[in-house]
């Protein structure tokens, strides 16, 4: 089989353009002329804090929350064209994962499983085929007669997520899938999710407040703050070069940023008339740090101290990020700086 030609982008999945919601109540605008196109085959991430209007644009996929105005169109279908019946049939094209699992207690993991099976109407003999194909897809054949309560809390999405895909849809909706489980289940399902998406061809979106999640698992990322997108990109370069102050932090917490105060008092005071200045450094392409360090201390005068470094990898590529402390007289720090970024180094000053 032929490679698709990389840099041919693949057709747009799931297309929300300029959508605008407020709600009476409170009288909050949570979406505000949000536009955001989802590639097939994509794991796209929205990332923001709470209340920024991540459930709201997320549950406008499927018109769960329609919007005052803008457009909403899956696969080509323009969803607000839609009667109650096509829009019942376009929803089940589009499964959707939420954070608390959703799931009917009183009912088996198959019986959950095949609940929108029934609800569509499939006869008894076609749920129980798809149940039982489906169920090792997500890790839970020998499961199939156990109660939720019975199940760990990564089991009961795995649950979610098999009743969300169970009408074979090619969308798949996550909203904060992982954030009711720990770190190590996060990422078993996170990477459930991510494999689930190369074997059955799906394109998914999902919304989250972490952007360890974004790190683990997305191709791109659209930053939302108070109804908007405020950055937008290939999660590689949203990780190395964020742009807002916003998305600098939400990045901080997951590539760290800041030295900490014990490292701080054991580095070295500035001298009379000199500066000391501390800086994170990103670096991406072909710059060894070393050298770049070796050759900003000779050409600039400037004593630089390495205060951490370290390789850490996103999206499959290797990028490093290391804390400096740079002494000497302002300008000169200015310059040596200005050098770095000009090599395409993201060079951020940190608060000492
Ligand atoms: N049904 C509703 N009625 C009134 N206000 C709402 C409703 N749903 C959401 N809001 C408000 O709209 C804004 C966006 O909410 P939304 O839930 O979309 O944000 P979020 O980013 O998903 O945050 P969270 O993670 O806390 O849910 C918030 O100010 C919220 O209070």
């Amino acid at each position: 089989m032929a490679d698709a030609m990389p840099d041919t982008p693949s057709p747009v999945a799931i297309s929300l353009d300029r959508l605008s919601k407020r709600f009476a109540r409170g009288n909050t605008l949570a979406l505000d002329d949000v536009s955001i196109s989802v590639r097939e085959g994509e794991v796209f991430g929205i990332v923001g804090r709470s209340g920024a209007g991540k459930s709201t644009l997320i549950r406008s996929v499927n018109l769960l929350e329609r919007p005052d105005s803008g457009g909403v169109t899956v696969l080509g279908q323009d969803l607000l064209a839609l009667d109650d019946a096509g829009l019942r049939a376009a929803r089940r094209g589009i499964g959707m994962v939420f954070q608390h699992f959703n799931l009917h207690s009183r009912r088996t993991v198959a019986e959950n499983v095949a609940f929108p099976l029934e609800v569509a109407g499939l006869p008894a003999a076609e749920r129980r085929a798809r149940v039982a194909e489906i169920l090792p897809l997500v890790g839970l054949e020998g499961k199939r007669d156990a109660y939720p309560a019975q199940l760990s809390g990564g089991q009961k999405q795995r649950v979610g997520i098999a009743r969300a895909l169970a009408s074979r849809p090619r969308i798949l909706l996550c909203d904060e899938a992982t954030s009711a489980l720990d770190p190590e289940t996060t990422r078993e399902i996170l990477a459930l999710i991510r494999d689930l998406r190369a074997r059955l061809d799906l394109t998914v979106l999902l919304i989250t407040h972490e952007m360890a999640v974004v790190k683990a698992i997305c191709d791109r990322v659209a930053v939302m703050e108070a109804g908007r997108v405020i950055e937008e990109g290939p999660v590689f370069s949203v990780f190395t070069r964020p742009e807002h102050p916003t998305t600098r932090s939400f990045v901080a917490e997951v590539i760290g940023h800041g030295v900490p105060a014990s490292t701080l008092s054991r580095l070295p005071l500035p001298r009379a008339g000199e500066k000391r200045r501390l800086a994170q450094v990103v670096f991406t392409g072909p710059n060894s740090t070393r050298a770049v360090v070796s050759e900003a201390s000779r050409d600039y005068g400037l004593d630089i101290n390495i205060v951490s470094g370290r390789v850490d990898d996103i999206a499959g590529e290797p990028f490093g990020v290391m804390a400096l402390a740079a002494y000497g007289p302002d300008p000169a720090i200015d310059a040596a700086f200005a050098w770095m970024r000009s090599l395409g180094l993201t060079v951020t000053e940190i608060a000492p």
